[in-house]
């Protein structure tokens, strides 16, 4: 072991040297954890769970290489490889804090590359920030890597975690109200990419609670230099990551197909795991939710229509240009670690293929996988909307009893609930109004009626 190359809050990192091995004579980093500061029940589980993250996602791509981890009476020692470069923060810093737009995609599209992989195996970071991603070498053109996922877990696809933990700067508005997943990493990208662009902290204050406060209720400036002098591209960029409806943000898979990083990377775009959850919940949707989600996908942008054309290919239709549960599920295992068993991913997706064998073609595919919310946050939503329902009521829309409308809503028909209903229903014909359309279109809702 040599000199000590870093420090953190539970312990620190040395350079080393094998002496044995595979990794005879080469430098490592090594990450000593004092037994002493694991005095509670957490603090050992904390480590269990950041060896078993890094084995399991060992490989990845722009994810520091993990070698083994030992231990002995007094530390828990972590051997990874050794990144030269420095952290992301210091480059940042030494900058005078401002990249141009095409030095921050770099950077983007390699925290996004390894993100977008962690998420699809169900693992959340929780604490992405400038620190916590080093340069594997000095060179200004040297590849990044993420590191320390001692605050990271597990989450499955229809579970959300509460415990508030992360860097004050950097997280997410849902973190702080205690239910979040996966969505709640790209808004810490979305915090760092801001800062890339422009040197300055999107929620700023001087004391935590005040930056906590920022994150809840305030909206970032983009009216400041350098933003009105940037492309519009980066600016949707970051606001698309930065709204503070979590189901509204892009997820990480669909930020590679960002019109504003799409251009400049040829990185791989990993299947995403949203689209589990939306096929998921259209197989099992009534008819006539089917075709106003159809409708909808009658009006998706270019953008929305690449990033989905590549999601379908991922799931390797047959020759006919169809795919049915089990692609998904064989897309699933083909990337599966030992992390996604833990996070339960193809489990939530075998649950769908017990309850119906379907085939889908890409139009199909596209009216399953969109999601309502995500295109809420467009600011072209309106015209999506009223097209959508022009479209529908052609074709789709049909006459409806307020007890069926509740039923597919899973409301319960009491009497305030039947007021509200009314409106849902055109008077002159029965059929589906636009306000109803646009509440089918969200289909069953768990939360009940204070959110209708
Ligand atoms: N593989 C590595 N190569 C070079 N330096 C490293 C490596 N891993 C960690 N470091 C250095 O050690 C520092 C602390 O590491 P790490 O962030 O993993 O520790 P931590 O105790 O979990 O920190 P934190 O206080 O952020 O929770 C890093 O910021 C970095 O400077
Ligand atoms: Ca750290």
């Amino acid at each position: 072991m040599g000199e000590v190359v870093g420090r953190g809050h539970f312990g620190y990192t040395c350079v080393a040297k094998s002496k044995k091995g595979d990794l005879k004579g080469e430098e490592a980093a090594v990450k000593v954890i004092p037994k002493a500061k694991m005095t509670t029940a957490i603090g050992i589980e904390d480590v269990r769970r950041e060896v078993r993250i890094l084995r399991s996602l060992a490989g990845a791509p722009h994810l520091v290489q993990f070698h083994d981890a030992y231990e002995d009476d007094e530390n828990v020692y972590i051997v990874m490889e050794l990144c030269k470069g420095g952290e992301l923060l210091d480059r940042i810093l030494s900058r005078g804090g401002k990249y141009s737009e095409e030095d921050a995609k770099a950077v983007l599209v390699q925290i996004l590359s390894v993100v977008s992989y962690c998420h699809l195996q169900g693992v959340v970071h929780r604490d992405l920030k400038p620190e916590n991603f080093l340069f594997g070498l000095k060179d200004d053109d040297s590849t990044l890597k993420a590191i320390d996922f001692g605050l990271s877990d597990f989450v499955k696809p229809d579970e959300r975690l509460n415990d508030i933990v992360g860097s004050a700067y950097y997280v997410a508005p849902e973190v702080l109200t205690r239910s979040y997943g996966t969505e709640a990493d790209m808004w810490s990208i979305g915090v760092i990419t801001y800062i890339l662009l422009c040197g300055s902290r999107p929620f700023w204050a001087r004391t935590e609670s005040g930056i906590f406060r920022a994150v809840l209720k305030a909206e970032p400036s983009f009216e400041e230099e350098p933003w009105p002098s940037l492309s519009a591209e980066a600016r949707d960029f970051v606001k698309r990551l930065l709204n503070k409806d979590y189901r509204k943000r892009m997820t990480a898979a669909q930020a590679l197909c960002h019109p504003w990083v799409r251009e400049s990377h040829q990185a791989k775009i990993p299947l995403d795991n949203i689209i589990c959850k939306s096929i998921r919940a259209y197989v099992c949707s009534s008819s006539l939710r089917k075709s106003a989600l159809r409708a909808l996908a009658k009006t998706l942008t270019t953008t929305q229509q690449l990033y989905l054309q590549e999601q379908f290919k991922l799931l390797e239709p047959n020759k006919n240009g169809y795919i049915s549960l089990q692609n998904l599920k064989t897309a699933l295992m083909k990337n599966s670690t030992e992390a996604m068993k833990d996070s339960r991913v193809v489990d939530f997706v075998n649950v769908v293929s017990s309850l119906q064998y379907r085939k889908l073609d890409f139009d199909e595919f596209a009216a399953a996988a969109i999601s309502v919310y995500q295109m809420e946050g467009l600011e072209t939503w309106e015209h999506h909307a009223r097209t959508a329902f022009d479209i529908f009521d052609q074709d789709g829309n049909r006459p409806i009893m307020i007890e069926e409308l509740a039923s597919e809503l899973g409301l319960s028909t009491s009497v305030p609930v039947h007021v509200v209903l009314k409106d849902w229903i055109r008077h002159s014909d029965g059929k589906l109004s636009f306000l109803g359309f646009l509440k089918l279109l969200h289909g069953v809702s768990s939360r009940g009626f204070s959110k209708a």
